[in-house]
C-alpha cells in the first residue's frame, strides 16, 4: 500500500470546515436490486445504476471543488484485501457460516481467494451468484444450495454502502463501529472496522484514539444516521427504528467512561420507515441553527451524564427538546429553521431528503436540488446551499449527509 501519510483525523461538530469524507460510489451492487430483492435491502425502488453513478459523481466533484479530501470505500477495502492476512481475516469473518452454512463457506473462500483485490471488493460489496461462482470453475458441494437456481445470490450484495453515514460514526477522535439494526447492513460494518484499523490513511495521527461499538445482532443497535455531534462535549443520539434504547446507554457508557464526551442526548423519535434515524428529520447548519421537518412533534430527550462511577439520566418533557439542543449546541437558543410548507409539501420534502443537508461550513450546506422549496427557504435565511440532482441516488431514501461519513473537519 503506497499511500501518502493521512493528516490528522477527527471531528467534533456537525459543521466546522470539512477536510475529509468517506463515500461510496455506487457500483454493481445496484443492479441487484429488484421489485422481488429492494425492500429487504432497504430500498423503494429499483435503480438506474448509470444515472446514480452519474448523480453521485456530481455529488463528489462538489466536495471536491470544494476542497475536501474524498476517500472512496471501495478503493480503501481493495487495498486491504490485496494483504493475504487481511484478506483472510475480511473474508473469515464476512463469510459466516451461521448464516450460509459451513459447506456453502469452504465452497465461497476457496473462490474468493483467488481473486484479484478489485474484484474480490466487487464480490464483497455486490454479492455473487451461483451462476458467478460456477463460472470461475467452483463446482458446488453446499447442502443449503443443492438446487439452487443460477440467479441465486449466495452472498447478498450491499447496495446500502452507498449510505457510508450510518455504519461508522466519527465522534471527536473515537469511531462508534455501528451494530446495525437490519441483516441487510451488518457486514458494511465489518468493512470501515478493517479499514481503521488497518488502512495507512487512518495509520499515525489520523488513526482513530479507539473504535467504540459492538458486533452482531443483539438489542444495542446504534447507526450513523442517529449520531450527531452538537459540539465537542456534547453527543446527540436518535433512539429510532434503527437505534435502540440499550445502543444508546451502550454507546453512552462508553463514551462518558473516559470523558470523550460530557453528556449524551437520546432523542426519542417516532419509530417511522420516513424518518428512520435522526438526520432524515433534522441537520446542524450553523452554530446555532438546526433545519427541521416542520410537521414533526416536539420529542421527549434523555440527558446522560456520568456521576462517579454511575450513568445518569435525566428525562426531559418533549417542550423542553429545544433547551436541550440549544444547551447541547452551547448556544443561549436554538434557531430552528422550519420550511414554511404546506403537510403535504413538507412531507414530501422531508421524504426526498430535504432536511438532510452535509455542512461543508457554518452556513455552507449540500442540498438535493429537488428539495427546492426548502433550498429557497434555506437561502432566504442567509444559508448557502449548494445543490446537485440526486433524485437516483434518493430512491434509496438517504441525502447527503447519508452519503458522507466525515473523518476530519477544523
Ligand atoms: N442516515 C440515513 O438516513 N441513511 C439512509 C439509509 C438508507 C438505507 N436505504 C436504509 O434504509 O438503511
Amino acid at each position: 500500500m503506497a499511500l501518502s501519510p493521512a493528516p490528522r483525523t477527527g471531528v467534533h461538530d456537525e459543521i466546522s470546515a470539512l477536510r475529509r469524507v468517506m463515500v461510496h460510489a455506487p457500483g454493481p451492487e445496484l443492479e441487484r436490486l429488484t421489485p422481488d430483492t429492494r425492500e429487504e435491502l432497504l430500498f423503494d425502488e429499483v435503480l438506474w445504476r448509470d444515472r446514480a453513478q452519474a448523480q453521485h459523481a456530481e455529488f463528489t466533484s462538489l466536495l471536491r471543488d470544494e476542497g475536501v479530501e474524498v476517500l472512496e470505500l471501495a478503493v480503501l477495502l481493495a487495498d486491504l484485501v490485496a494483504e493475504p492476512a487481511l484478506r483472510e481475516e475480511i473474508l473469515r469473518r464476512a463469510l459466516d457460516p451461521a448464516v450460509l452454512g459451513d459447506i456453502a463457506v469452504q465452497d465461497l473462500h476457496g473462490a474468493l481467494a483467488q481473486l484479484s483485490p478489485r474484484h474480490l471488493v466487487d464480490v464483497l460489496i455486490g454479492g455473487i451468484t451461483v451462476g458467478e461462482l460456477r463460472a470461475l470453475g467452483v463446482s458446488l458441494r453446499s447442502i443449503a444450495l443443492h438446487g439452487a437456481p443460477p440467479e441465486h445470490l449466495v452472498l447478498d450484495p450491499l447496495p446500502n454502502h452507498l449510505f457510508t453515514r450510518d455504519p461508522s460514526a466519527w465522534i471527536g477522535d473515537v469511531v462508534s463501529v455501528s451494530a446495525m439494526r437490519h441483516p441487510a447492513r451488518r457486514r458494511e460494518s465489518l468493512h470501515l472496522e478493517m479499514i481503521y484499523r488497518h488502512h495507512p490513511q487512518f495509520a499515525g495521527e489520523a488513526a482513530p484514539r479507539r473504535l467504540v461499538g459492538r458486533d452482531g445482532a443483539g438489542a444495542a443497535t446504534v447507526e450513523g444516521g442517529d449520531v450527531m455531534m452538537l459540539s465537542s462535549r456534547v453527543l446527540a443520539v436518535g433512539m429510532s427504528e434503527r437505534t435502540s434504547a440499550v445502543g444508546v446507554e451502550r454507546l453512552a457508557a462508553d463514551l462518558l467512561a473516559d470523558g470523550s464526551v460530557e453528556r449524551v442526548v437520546a432523542i426519542a423519535l417516532p419509530h417511522r420507515r420516513s424518518m428512520m434515524h435522526l438526520d432524515t428529520v433534522t441537520t446542524v447548519v450553523d452554530e446555532e441553527s438546526m433545519l427541521r421537518f416542520g410537521p414533526l412533534e416536539p420529542l421527549e430527550t434523555f440527558e446522560i451524564e456520568r456521576a462517579g462511577e454511575r450513568l445518569l439520566s435525566r428525562a426531559r418533557p418533549a417542550d423542553e427538546m429545544d433547551a436541550v439542543l440549544a444547551r447541547g449546541l452551547g448556544v443561549p437558543s436554538l434557531r430552528v429553521l422550519t420550511p414554511p410548507l404546506d403537510a403535504y409539501a413538507a412531507a414530501r420534502e422531508q421524504w426526498d431528503d430535504g432536511c438532510n443537508v452535509l455542512a461543508l461550513a457554518p452556513g455552507r450546506v449540500i442540498a438535493y436540488e429537488r428539495a427546492a422549496a426548502t433550498n429557497e427557504y434555506l437561502r432566504g435565511e442567509g444559508v448557502e446551499v449548494l445543490e446537485f440532482a440526486g433524485d437516483e441516488l434518493g430512491r434509496g431514501r438517504g441525502g447527503p449527509r447519508c452519503m458522507s461519513c466525515p473523518v476530519a473537519r477544523d
